[in-house]
C-alpha cells in the first residue's frame, strides 16, 4: 500500500517521477538493513517513457566499483516467467544526495509479500504469531509448485535466485506468487563472487526454509529447527513433509532443482487443473465484459444520434425517416411509463432491448409517440439497420 507522496523525494529520476514509498515507515532507531550491510527502500514511480507504473529499488550508499555488475541485470531482463517480478533496468543515481542504485521492476497493484499475507496479519491483530493456524497445505503445494518452476527457470539460465525469503516473495494475485528481487544480489555483491553451483545449493535451502516459515508462522523457522520440524509434522502430510526436507536437506551435487518436479509430480497436476479453472473463470467474465463493450457502443450511437442540438431548428432531421423510429424506440427503451404515470426504470428491460438491438432479431415491437397520435411496428433488424445508416451519415459529415 502505497504511504503518500513524500515531498523530500526527487521529482524526477532517469525517466521516473511521482515517486511514492511502499515499504512501511521504519523509525531511525528500528531501522535495520535489509540488503546485507545496505538499506533498500521500495518506490512507487511512473515512467515518462510509457507512462506505467513501476517499482524502484533503491539500495542506499551503494558505489559502482565495476560496470560489468550490470551484465547480470541484463541477463535477468532476459527472463520472463510468470513467478517472476520482471526486471525492466538498473542505474545508479545521485538524486537522493547518496549514491544509490535503483533497480526497476514492474508494478503489480496490490501485491503484499507473504510476510504480510500469512505471518505479519496475526502479529498485527495481536495474536501469538506462532501459534497454530497453519497455512492450508493445498496453498503451499502451489506456491511450493510455482516457486520452484521460477526457481528452475533461474538455474536454466545459469544464474541463482539469491534473494529468496518470505518478505522477498509477492502475491500479486488469488495464490499467484513471484520472486521479487531478481537480480540486486547480483550487482551488490558482484566482487565477492560465488560458485553458481553452491548460490543454487543455497536457493533450495532458502526455499526450504521459506516454506518451512509459512508452515510454522515464523520468519525464522531454523532458530529451533527441531521444534519447526514437529510443528511442520502436526499439521501436514507425510508427503508434503518429504519435500521440505528435502529442500532443507544438506546440499550436494546430486540435488537439483529438477528433482523437486520428480518429487512433486501428481501436484502439479492438481495445479494445472486450478490454472485451467481459474482460465474458465476468467474467460467467463471476459466474455461479459466483451458484451458490456458491446452495449456501450450502441447507446453511444443513441446518444450521439438523439437530440443533436444543431438540428433542433429542423424538425425534419429528428422527425423524419430512420432518425423518427430511433427517437420513438428511445423512448421505448428508456421512457416508459406505468400506469400511474410513473416512470419505469427497468436496467434488465434496457439490457434485454440492447441486446436484442445488437444482435438485429427478427422481433417485432410496436413504437408509440408521445402524443400517441402515430404508432409504428418495427423489428430489431430493421431498427440495427436504421442506427446504423444515421450513425454512419454523422460520422461522414453528411447528415444536412
Ligand atoms: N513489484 C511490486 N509491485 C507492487 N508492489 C510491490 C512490488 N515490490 C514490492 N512491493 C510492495 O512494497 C512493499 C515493500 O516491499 P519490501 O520488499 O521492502 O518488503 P518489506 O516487507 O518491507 O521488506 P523489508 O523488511 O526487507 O524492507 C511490499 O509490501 C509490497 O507490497
Amino acid at each position: 500500500m502505497p504511504i503518500g507522496p513524500n515531498p523530500n523525494l526527487p521529482e524526477e529520476l532517469q525517466g521516473y517521477h511521482t515517486l511514492v514509498v511502499l515499504d512501511q515507515p521504519q523509525s531511525t532507531k528500528e531501522r535495520r538493513p535489509n540488503f546485507g550491510s545496505l538499506h533498500a527502500t521500495v518506490y512507487k514511480a511512473i515512467s515518462s517513457v510509457d507512462g506505467l507504473a513501476y517499482v524502484l529499488r533503491r539500495i542506499e550508499n551503494f558505489r559502482l566499483m565495476n560496470e560489468l555488475a550490470f551484465g547480470a541485470i541484463e541477463q535477468w531482463s532476459r527472463i520472463r516467467h510468470p513467478n517472476i517480478v520482471s526486471i525492466r533496468e538498473a542505474f545508479t543515481t545521485r538524486a537522493f544526495n547518496d549514491s544509490s542504485l535503483i533497480v526497476a521492476y514492474d508494478y503489480h497493484p496490490n501485491a503484499v509479500t507473504l510476510m504480510e499475507a500469512h505471518l505479519k496479519t496475526r502479529q498485527s491483530l495481536g495474536l501469538n504469531p506462532h501459534s497454530p493456524a497453519p497455512v492450508p497445505e493445498t496453498i503451499l503445494w502451489s506456491y511450493v509448485t510455482q516457486i520452484g518452476s521460477a526457481i528452475r527457470a533461474v538455474h536454466t539460465a545459469g544464474m541463482a535466485v539469491r534473494i529468496l525469503d518470505v518478505s522477498k516473495v509477492l502475491l500479486t494475485g488469488k495464490n499467484r506468487v513471484r520472486i521479487a528481487c531478481g537480480g540486486i544480489a547480483d550487482v551488490v555483491a558482484y566482487d565477492t563472487r560465488q560458485d553458481t553451483q553452491i548460490l543454487q545449493q543455497e536457493d533450495m535451502l532458502n526455499f526450504g526454509r521459506l516454506i518451512l516459515a509459512l508452515c510454522c508462522n515464523s520468519p525464522n523457522p531454523t532458530t529451533n529447527i527441531n521444534k519447526s520440524i514437529e510443528t511442520m509434522m502436526r499439521n501436514y502430510s507425510p508427503e508434503f513433509k518429504a519435500v521440505v526436507l528435502w529442500l532443507i536437506s544438506k546440499p550436494s551435487p546430486m540435488k537439483s532443482i529438477n528433482h523437486l518436479f520428480e518429487l512433486i509430480g501428481p501436484r502439479m497436476v492438481t495445479e494445472i487443473d486450478a490454472l485451467q479453472h481459474q482460465n474458465d473463470r476468467l474467460e467467463g467474465e471476459l466474455a461479459s465484459e466483451l458484451e458490456n463493450g458491446r452495449l456501450v457502443r450502441l447507446l453511444s450511437k443513441l446518444g450521439f444520434i438523439n437530440e443533436r442540438p444543431e438540428f433542433d431548428r429542423d424538425p425534419r432531421w429528428s422527425d423524419t425517416g430512420d432518425r423518427y423510429i430511433i427517437k420513438l424506440f428511445r423512448d421505448y427503451v428508456f421512457h416508459q411509463v406505468d400506469e400511474h404515470g410513473n416512470p419505469v426504470v427497468n436496467l434488465s428491460h434496457v439490457l434485454t432491448c440492447m441486446n436484442k438491438l445488437d444482435a438485429g432479431t427478427e422481433e417485432r415491437i410496436m413504437l408509440i409517440s408521445r402524443d400517441e397520435q402515430s404508432c409504428l411496428v418495427v423489428s430489431y433488424k430493421e431498427l440495427k439497420a436504421c442506427i446504423e445508416s444515421t450513425f454512419s451519415e454523422l460520422a461522414r459529415g453528411t447528415a444536412r
